[in-house]
């Protein structure tokens, strides 16, 4: 293929990268007849393999059973036969009734994730407490709850759930729960030795989200508690990934052992791109029309880009060359987006099978990096570069950078292909670019601002957090910044000379958000406008509700004039909310408009939710009308120290840590020149941008936070 090293670079065996240490011991597959000569593990066809419902769902307990199809679930039970991790089922066992904590390593695809919960449970392993396995994703968390579900013979929500942010499929009977990794940890804050559970699998451990990384602490302290507390059950804890360095996680957890799966279920043929490409976005492109050219129907192609525009207008361009008239002879292309900004039920779109006579492509961001499995996927894409956010708590900054990802990373895309079939991986980087890359990724907490996970671990009533045994301990600036902020927002305060959650900050807790949204969300009341700060802020936590079609920005401009407001942007949000809810949430409406339907629905599904914690949180909620001063006034309660003034040059310079910033040009204020911007946020994309602003008082700000604002010598 044009662009990509012939022959074919081939990859035989992932894992090579694995760093044993002398605690890891590997747990070959059996040689059986389906073996193939390269080390890759075929399908096996041995009916023998066969075994009974009765096994399947471990004979017990009244489940939900269909039984709608013998034949389906015939076959389901032939794959989970065929995985790699079947033949060592039984010494796996063996394995995690021996250890409370074990390290499992096993290559994309071999069965960890869909596997291991089941054979704890069909072992009876579960009687006591139930098995939660985090995932770093919830479109991961709900597909494979769906895959357990159907290969258990049983109803989702029943046996088998899950739970992710404002979503749920759980009941009493559960006792598999997939679950994001934020949401163990909020269960962690009413119950922080996760009582309900037996077992805990925080699966692919490698990516090192922020959660991720607070649980690793979260459950070894539990792990230590529920030990020494008499007839308490011991928690059993299983990290899994199929890239880690293995030996810092193994002297984490005490040196404990790691077990090594090997062995694929596919081959997948790898390709590098024979020079360096800068337009990462094209070469992506024009892969995916070659590929398109020569593959039989029914392949289906996934394609890893970064963000949300850039993603949009790929889907768009796609879907225009697919019209091209030297393609008729070519299947149908259906071009599907996937990214986190999508509501539940349209990323589970990419689930379904295509119709006959259609290719399926995927356009995603690293969403659909690991765990997920989406059926027809033979070709992988991958772009080599992920969009980056990193906080600098000098500045109070964050960068979003496209970046180039990890050897580990692009281990995981290519692992997307070869899952029911063998598979194609396209990396449009060369192997010279491959082998310069990180090994791993950055851990996340070692980037990101810290406050919401430091207000987690308060409310879990950790009680020094400067000593919280963090597997990778951000650095005191970071955590300095974040105690300084939760400090202003009056979440924590000194007492008897150390740092203790206040009531407010006890609340703050309670909501999914940063601690200076919830702030603005608690200061509700005093200013009579709850109804439209939670509008506003739900519109902040999704993607934007905007549309702006490459070609037709003008046109959105004009029609979304009547949105405008002259004192900003949130106040602008607002505007739009309110007239979606007038326009009963009507799809055509927000066309006509160049507003996103998905995006604007998603917004008001959060606020559902923030509305039930405010609820629990006895936050009356009521409504200021057109008094919208109140409601600028309420947000800088929360964002106060996200102000910029205007300097003599005409710039802006932040008042907090004196950044030169300019307003974004999307924002409703650009063109004027306000003296004191509101931001939403700082990016630093090239220069610093203010994000979503809005005009303020200085005098407001005096009455909010009148020792901060007294040091900063603002004029009133
Ligand atoms: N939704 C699904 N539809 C079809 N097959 C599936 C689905 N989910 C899982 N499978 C099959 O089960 C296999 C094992 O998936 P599983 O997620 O357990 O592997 P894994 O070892 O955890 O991989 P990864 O590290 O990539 O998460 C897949 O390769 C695929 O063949």
């Amino acid at each position: 293929m044009a662009g990509f090293q012939e022959p074919p670079v081939k990859k035989a065996k992932i894992g090579n990268n694995v760093n044993l240490n002398a605690n890891s011991s590997h747990i070959p597959v059996q040689p059986g007849p389906s073996h193939s000569t390269n080390g890759h593990v075929k399908a096996r066809q041995d009916n023998s393999h066969y075994g009974t419902l009765k096994h399947i769902n471990g004979g017990r307990g009244p489940m939900q059973k269909t039984f709608r199809d013998t034949d389906n679930l015939r076959s389901l039970l032939t794959q989970r036969h065929a995985l790699p991790i079947f033949p060592v089922r039984n010494e796996l066992l063996q394995e995690l009734k021996k250890h409370q904590t074990l390290i499992i390593l096993g290559e994309t695809g071999s069965g960890k994730t869909t596997q291991i919960p089941q054979y704890i449970h069909e072992e009876r392993l579960d009687r006591k407490g139930g098995v939660c396995i985090t995932q770093p994703r919830r479109v991961a968390a709900i597909s494979i709850a769906k895959r357990v579900a159907e290969e258990m013979n049983t109803n989702l929500g029943g046996l088998v759930g899950y739970s992710v942010r404002f979503e749920e499929a759980v009941s009493p009977a559960t006792k598999l729960k997939y679950v994001t990794d934020g949401m163990l940890l909020r269960e962690a804050i009413s119950d922080p030795t996760l009582s309900r559970y037996s077992w805990v699998v925080l699966d692919e451990a490698h990516e090192r989200t922020i959660n991720t990384d607070v649980l690793f602490g979260i459950l070894k302290d539990a792990q230590k508690t529920r030990k020494s507390t008499p007839g308490q059950d011991p928690l059993r804890l299983i990290i899994m990934s199929a890239t880690m360095d293995v030996d810092h996680f193994s002297s984490y957890f005490a040196n404990c052992p790691v077990r090594y799966v090997e062995g694929r279920q596919y081959p997948i043929e790898m390709f590098y791109a024979k020079k360096q490409e800068d337009d990462y976005v094209m070469t992506a492109m024009t892969t995916v029309f070659q590929i398109h050219q020569k593959a039989p129907q029914q392949h289906d192609i996934l394609v890893f880009l970064t963000g949300q525009e850039e993603i949009d207008s790929a889907v768009a361009n796609i879907r225009q060359i697919a019209k091209d008239d030297s393609l008729a002879e070519c299947p149908r292309l259906k071009v599907l987006p996937l990214y986190a900004a999508l509501p539940a039920h349209q990323q589970l779109d990419v689930f379904r099978p295509t119709a006959p006579g259609e290719r399926k492509v995927i356009i995603s961001t690293n969403i659909a990096e690991t765990s997920i499995t989406i059926p027809g996927i033979r070709y992988v894409v991958d772009s080599g570069r992920a969009k980056v956010r990193t906080y600098h708590p000098g500045s109070g900054f964050d960068a979003l950078r496209v970046k180039k990802i990890s050897q580990a990373q692009a281990w995981q895309r290519m692992g997307r292909a070869g899952r029911e079939a063998p598979g194609n991986c396209y990396r449009g980087y060369t192997r010279q670019e491959f082998d310069a890359m990180d090994v791993n990724p950055t851990p996340e907490i070692l980037r990101s601002n810290l406050a919401s996970v430091i207000l987690q671990l308060l409310a879990m009533g950790v009680k020094n957090v400067l000593t919280f045994d963090f597997i990778d301990k951000p650095s005191a600036a970071h955590i300095e910044a974040a105690m300084a902020q939760l400090t202003s927002l009056g979440a924590v305060a000194v007492q008897a000379e150390s740092l203790v959650l206040t009531e407010a900050g006890g609340k703050m807790a309670q909501f999914p958000l940063e601690p200076r949204y919830a702030k603005a969300i608690l200061s509700g009341p005093e200013y009579g406008c709850t109804d439209e700060v939670l509008s506003i802020i739900s519109a902040l936590s999704s993607e934007s509700i905007f549309n702006n079609p490459s070609g037709r920005k003008d046109a959105a401009v004009n029609a979304r004039r009547k949105f405008t407001s002259v004192e900003g942007d949130h106040i602008t949000l607002l505007k739009v909310i309110r007239a979606f809810k007038a326009a009963k949430k009507n799809k055509m409406w927000c066309h006509e408009n160049f507003l996103n339907f998905r995006n604007l629905t998603y917004a008001l599904e959060v606020r559902k939710q923030l509305v039930q914690v405010c609820q629990r949180c006895g936050v009356t909620i009521t409504s200021c009308q057109q008094n919208t001063d109140s409601v600028r006034r309420c947000l800088a309660t929360g964002l106060y120290t996200n102000v910029a003034e205007l300097q003599l040059d005409g710039k802006y310079l932040t008042l907090d840590t004196k950044q030169e910033a300019v307003l974004h040009p999307s924002s409703a204020l650009w063109g004027g020149k306000p003296a004191y911007v509101l931001f939403t946020e700082l990016v630093h994309t090239g220069k610093t941008y203010m994000h979503l602003n809005s005009i303020v008082d200085p005098q407001w700000l005096y009455e909010i936070a009148p020792d901060y604002f007294r040091k900063k010598h603002i004029k009133t």
